[in-house]
């Protein structure tokens, strides 16, 4: 069964990959940066499919790394849109690492994330109501 060391997630299992030793340092640690790009990729997932089309990441709210994430851990996305404007997508976004060969999940970090939905030429388009 698993066991959440930090509360339980918010929002919808979006993505999961596995940290690999080309993601990490040479103490074996994975890089902030290839966490917050699989974040991003999970925003826009989440993003496009609630726009239904295109999306940009607009702008990622302050971020900071509360836990390491080690090469063989599980690196698990949640997503939860919290706010629909007119263009604009907030989504609450979650890093949990489920621990190497165990049940053990820990939250890394968490961000909220501004995505707009795009036309066809790039330009802001109004967010489809649900
Ligand atoms: C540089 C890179 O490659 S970063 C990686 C990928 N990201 C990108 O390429 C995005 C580059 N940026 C852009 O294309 C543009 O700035 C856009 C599309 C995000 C916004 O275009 P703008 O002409 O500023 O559009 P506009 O002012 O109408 O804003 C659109 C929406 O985004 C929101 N928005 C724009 N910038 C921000 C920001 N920094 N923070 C929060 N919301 C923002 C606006 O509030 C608006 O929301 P709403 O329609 O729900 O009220």
């Amino acid at each position: 069964m698993t066991h959440y060391a930090d509360g339980q997630p918010t929002g919808e299992l979006t993505l999961r990959t596995l940290a690999m030793p080309a993601d990490a340092n040479a103490a074996g640690d994975i890089f902030g940066g290839w966490v917050m790009a699989q974040m991003d990729l999970a925003c826009g997932i989440r993003a496009a499919e609630r726009a239904k089309g295109r999306v940009v990441t607009a702008a990622v709210k302050e971020m900071s790394f509360a836990k390491p994430m080690k090469i063989g851990d599980t690196l698990c996305i949640y997503t939860h849109v919290s706010r629909v404007g007119r263009t604009s997508m907030t989504l609450k976004v979650e890093a949990w690492a489920q621990r190497y060969l165990t049940d053990r999940m820990e939250k890394v970090t968490d961000a909220d994330f501004v995505m707009v939905a795009l036309d066809g030429e790039g330009r802001p388009k109004p967010v489809p109501s649900a």
